[in-house]
């Protein structure tokens, strides 16, 4: 065989060679981002005998490319591995939406050391959280302007691990001045959200009716929610200003100080002021939504009947409420400290039947962390202490595991995980398993059994919560952002790749 020959053989074996992995290597190429994904392929099929779409959990293969779920196939057995498209079977583990966290102070800018844009993001895909909404309090500045709102993005840009959209402010500073509003949605904010009781944070104050009134007509024409911390104080007959230590250690005296009055009055004024807003003949009105509701009695009734008499409100409760009980927290346990409190047992039942029974919209986790020394761990100082509870990354298990124990089926945690939250929150593109949404997606094993502290790595900054030692149903296995395997059995992907979400 001469020279000429001999390279044309090996022209003609490397051509076919490059034929037969070309495709496979372009799958593995072609729009991923270095470090982005821990799975190197950007067409891939899901396949589980467990995977929740709008129709049900069934055995599917879920076919995602480019980042969107492009296919969802029924079948039985799992999809044949072809050079085009990797597989990987999950077998009998759950394939279902990502949560959507509509409700999280990750406090950055400004108050880094509560927490932060990269832990709390590692947190929450390590929780099977895909999208989450921040709050506009507790960071410094707070995102009350265009300015601040844009200093917000700009902090988060490289340090997401999950997407991660925001809430603007209303405070009195800005609910008078129609162009602050203005601008602040226009910067992207995905609705506004105030408070009707001291916030906490001097920088943000709280507003009244007119405020609300005032914002809910800008809100209307935008088609954003108004969410609202629904707790007016109230007057009482027993306030004593001299309590000392032993006093303020209660928990009961802390219960005492924040009574169901004070959420029933704030719902009040929210559903009285809701009913004109159809501002300029628009045809939806404003919608206000009813942020972490404590009160199961006549707060709840007072949200029904709205609701029934066709008020544009929704509500949201978190796990806190449904899991605990003012008769099992111990004097001086402030990491049970939030507002509006935890109540009593028989509140949480009640609580527990309007979710069943779809009168509460959605979940979140109001994740409120601060640095230690602010929950005055060791004096347990109940009035003095920061209000908030670290929850975020364990709101699957705990829902699944106590709203098991309640009838709940899989199907409405995940309406109220991620479905409406996604809903509320503008974005139509996730919350569900259907072709052409983004591949946001959480693999989880329902059976397994967890301990919360007991070799289960905890990524907020502080692992303090009121959560610990908890045993719980429910582990992640894996987590995808638009396609992107950003958690996987304890390994989050080497570089952030979640994105800001703005309004448009
Ligand atoms: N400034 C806060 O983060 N407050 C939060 N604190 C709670 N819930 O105890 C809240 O959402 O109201
Ligand atoms: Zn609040
Ligand atoms: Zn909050």
């Amino acid at each position: 065989m001469n020279s000429s020959l001999l390279l044309g053989v090996a022209i003609g074996i490397a051509i076919g060679c490059a034929s037969i992995f070309l495709p496979y290597f372009s799958d593995r190429n072609q729009g991923l981002n270095e470090g982005c994904s821990l799975l190197p392929h950007r067409h891939f099929w899901l396949y589980s005998k467990r995977v929740l779409t709008p129709g049900g959990i069934m055995s599917a293969a879920v076919e995602i490319n480019g980042g969107h779920i492009v296919s969802i196939v029924h079948q039985n057995k799992t999809p044949k591995q072809t050079k085009r498209a990797h597989v990987i079977d999950y077998g009998n583990a759950v394939i279902m939406p990502g949560l959507v966290d509509v409700h999280v102070h990750l406090n950055e800018p400004g108050r880094v050391e509560w927490e932060g844009f990269v832990t709390g993001t590692k947190a929450a895909a390590a929780g099977g959280f895909t999208t989450l909404i921040d709050m506009p309090l507790n960071s410094v500045p707070t995102t009350t302007s265009k300015e601040a709102f844009d200093m917000k993005v700009d902090a988060a840009k490289g340090r997401l691990f999950v997407d991660v959209g925001f809430w603007g402010g209303l405070v009195p500073e800005n609910a008078l001045n129609n162009t602050a509003i203005d601008e602040l949605l226009q910067a992207g904010a995905l609705g506004l959200k105030s408070f009707m009781c001291p916030s906490g944070i001097n920088d943000f104050g709280q507003t009244n009716a007119s405020h609300i009134k005032e914002a809910l007509r800008i809100l209307a024409k935008y088609q954003r929610p108004l969410l609202v911390h629904a707790e007016i104080p109230q007057p009482s007959e027993d306030e004593k200003t001299d309590m000392d230590i032993s006093e303020r250690r209660m928990y009961s005296t802390y219960l005492r100080t924040r009574p169901p009055s004070w959420e029933e009055e704030a719902i009040k004024i929210l559903i009285a002021v809701s009913k004109d807003t159809h501002f300029d003949g628009s045809k939806d009105g404003a919608h206000i939504h009813i942020v972490h509701l404590s009160d199961s009695s006549v707060s709840l009734d007072l949200i029904k009947e709205a609701k029934e008499s066709g008020a544009r409100i929704s509500v949201e409760t978190c796990p806190h409420y449904l899991v605990f009980s003012a008769e099992e927290i111990s004097d001086g346990d402030t990491r049970f400290k939030c507002a509006p409190p935890i109540r009593d047992v028989l509140n949480r039942e009640r609580l527990w039947k309007a979710l069943k029974d779809g009168h509460i919209d959605m979940l979140s986790s109001d994740h409120s962390p601060s640095s230690p020394a602010l929950k005055l761990l060791e004096a347990g100082d109940f009035l003095r202490a920061w209000g908030g509870i670290s929850s975020l990354q364990f709101g699957l298990p705990v829902t699944w595991s106590y709203g098991q124990q309640h009838g709940l089926q899989l199907e409405q945690l995940s309406e109220l995980w991620s479905q409406r939250p996604a809903k509320l929150a503008g974005q139509h593109k996730k919350g569900t398993i259907v072709t052409g949404n983004d591949a946001d997606i959480v693999v989880w094993d329902p059976e397994n059994e967890i301990q919360i502290g007991e070799n289960y790595t905890i990524y907020h900054k502080h692992p303090i919560t009121p959560y610990t030692g908890k045993h719980l149903f429910g582990s992640v296995i894996t987590t995808f952002v638009r396609g992107n395997m950003v958690y996987e059995n304890g390994s989050h992907a080497s570089t952030a790749c979640g994105v800001p979400i703005l309004a448009v």
